[in-house]
């Protein structure tokens, strides 16, 4: 057992069962167990038709022996039902299976991609630093394979149990004729099936053992290499400026170099294991023929008897080699649910972090209130130290600082999402507060979607969306609502941004926090789109990061991030043309006059920090 996330943990046992007790125990826990009784049923029903099949091959030749016209007639007329019946169960019992596997699928991979995506797992599993790599294709690729292979597996075994069941009796009886090295052993040729079937299945341990692991390699090269290809599609265009199309594609090659390298080694063990298992079968329908021969030529035997003898032991040796003949298919399916249960593991680790951290995030009665709020970096390093602020509903705070002082990390800390430090915060309400980063995120689809969003499409008319779109700047945009494209590429950052602004003047939220969300825009559009702020949103709350020194007259007060101290700015902002008066409502101590809002909301109260 290793501790390296992409290697096994658990038996391949408690694997399965992990893997099956979730949709198993699930809501769709009907589904699941009608599905699988009906391959189980299906299977059977083949494998009853297999027998009718062989027991019709003994009846026709026993009819061609009479010469019997009318009984091969009669037996014409059941081989066709047979036909008939083979197909229609081949087809049902092949349907039952990819339902199963499909269904088990579906549910799967909504059970990890909602985990993932839900209570911002995906973001802690970030900061986690041994977590599971590439999720998307675990969730994609691997519970393809992880559950599509399982049912089949499941279905042969199944096949190997009932021949066992089938063959292991007759095998027994017809051991009686047969002694071995002239000793009469009772069901000597079945111990010997067992004995050859366990001294296959050991060696096929012993050499085909690694494979597991390299599957595993396998799997997580390809996903690498995926995962590169990906990143440089994402990036096409910052590395085609920078002219870096050359050094990709070495990083690419060596990156499939890895996939080629673990593929020799994968193709090497399943030569090894060739050995095996190209004599193994030979042996095992030659064995019991050589043995009985002598019982044989005695005329103990019959040679009904003698043939019957060999395809039951040809038949228990099959049903006993499962493992070993399934070996090369059991270590692909055990490297895709290794990687599934590494997921699931690094997701209950990501939801620990996002439980566990040191800062309590409380609903206010109102205002943001930061209390002795110590921020950390991932390695300890303290970015913040004892902040202490409240800000005021109505009230607007510039945030500044130098760049990697940790002014975006205390946003993290107040969305709730950073969970290194200690300290309290409290919030307003999360309905009515919007962030908007530097680049806002826009979701793939129309364009209506990406400036409704996070409401849903329908949420705004034609015309709200049109009129914000226009007092944004971006009237262009409003005949292309219904257009769907890669918005985040297609449109530039100045002018995500400004959409963003239209989003907020659509949601319109009480609360907003902006992190550098103007910094590509010009001067003039800065002021544009922050003047259209104050006029609209003239009752919202605001916290804004940004570092040019003109954003401080839209705000009333500044506070600054130095040496990991939240401290009031050194100079008071000026107020913003047309919004605010300066007013000196009140003096707490230590802080500075500032401008006060005109339309009577609440005036912020800076607590010094520490
Ligand atoms: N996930 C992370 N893992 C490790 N360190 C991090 C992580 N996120 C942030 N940091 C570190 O925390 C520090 C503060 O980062 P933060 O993004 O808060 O800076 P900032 O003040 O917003 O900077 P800027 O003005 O340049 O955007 C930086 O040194 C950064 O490297």
């Amino acid at each position: 057992m290793s501790d390296h996330p992409n290697q096994p943990r658990r038996s391949p046992l408690a694997s399965t069962l992990r893997l099956a007790r979730g949709w198993y125990g699930s809501a769709e826990r009907r589904l699941a167990w009608g599905l699988t009784a009906l391959v189980v049923l299906m299977t059977l029903g083949q494998i009853a038709t297999a027998l009718g099949v062989n027991a019709w091959n003994g009846a026709f030749f026993a009819a061609l022996d009479r010469r019997d016209q009318a009984a091969m007639g009669t037996q014409a007329w059941i081989f066709a039902g047979l036909v008939c019946l083979t197909m229609t169960l081949a087809v049902a019992q092949l349907g039952a299976r990819q339902m199963l596997a499909l269904s088990w699928r579906r549910w799967l991979v909504q059970h990890l991609q909602g985990r993932w995506a839900r209570d911002a797992s995906n973001y802690h599993m970030g900061l986690l630093p041994d977590a599971a790599d590439n999720p998307d294709q675990r969730i994609s690729e691997n519970t393809r394979w992880a559950t599509a292979v399982s049912v089949d597996l499941g279905c042969s075994l199944l096949y190997a149990v009932i021949n066992l069941i089938s063959f292991v009796g007759l095998l027994w009886t017809l051991s009686a004729a047969v002694p071995l090295a002239g000793i009469a052993v009772p069901g000597g040729m079945l111990g010997l099936a067992v004995l050859y079937a366990g001294a296959g299945t050991l060696l096929t341990w012993a050499i085909g053992r690694p494979l597991i692991g390299i599957h595993v390699d396998r799997n997580r090269a390809e996903s690498e290499h995926r995962f590169a290809l990906i990143r440089l599609r994402e990036n096409a265009e910052a590395v085609a400026m920078i002219g870096g199309g050359a050094d990709e594609a070495r990083h690419l090659d060596g990156s499939f170099g890895n996939v080629v390298a673990v593929m020799r080694r994968m193709l090497r063990q399943e030569r090894h294991l060739m050995w095996l298992g190209s004599s193994y079968g030979m042996v095992a329908a030659a064995l019991p023929l050589l043995l009985a021969g002598p019982a044989f030529f005695a005329g103990a035997l019959g040679l009904g008897a003698l043939v019957q003898l060999g395809q039951a032991f040809t038949e228990v040796v099959r049903a006993l080699s499962w493992l070993q003949e399934h070996w090369p298919q059991i270590a692909d399916w055990r490297s895709h649910v290794v990687r599934i249960e590494a997921l699931e593991d690094s997701l209950e680790a990501a939801a620990k972090l996002g439980r566990a951290g040191g800062i309590a995030v409380a609903p206010g009665a109102g205002d943001l209130v930061l209390d002795r709020v110590t921020l950390r970096a991932p390695n300890g390093r303290v970015l913040v130290e004892g902040a202490s602020a409240t800000i005021r509903a109505g009230e607007r705070v510039l945030l500044q600082g130098g760049s990697g002082c940790g002014k975006s990390t205390l946003f993290r800390a107040a969305a709730g999402l950073w969970p290194w430090g200690e300290g309290r915060i409290e919030m307003p309400d999360p309905a009515a507060t919007m962030l908007l980063p530097q680049r806002p995120y826009l979701p793939l689809g129309t364009l209506r979607e990406a400036v409704c969003y996070p409401a849903p499409p329908g949420r705004f008319t034609d015309a709200a969306i049109a009129a914000a779109l226009a007092r944004c700047n971006l009237a262009g945009l409003a005949g292309r609502l219904e257009e769907a494209g890669r918005w985040d590429r297609t449109l530039s950052l100045g002018e995500q941004q400004r959409l963003g602004f239209a989003r907020l003047l659509l949601h319109a939220p009480r609360w907003v926090l902006l992190d550098e969300a103007t910094s590509a825009l010009d001067e003039a559009a800065e002021a544009m789109v922050m003047e259209l702020f104050s006029r609209e949103l003239s009752g919202a709350a605001l916290v804004s990061i940004g570092h040019r020194p003109g954003l401080a007259r839209w705000h009333d007060r500044v506070l600054r991030l130095e040496g990991g101290r939240l401290l009031p700015a050194g100079l008071p902002p000026l107020p913003a043309p047309g919004r605010v008066r300066v007013a000196h409502a009140h003096a707490v101590p230590g802080e500075r006059p500032v401008a006060r809002p005109e339309r009577g909301r609440g005036a912020g109260v800076w607590q010094p920090a520490g």
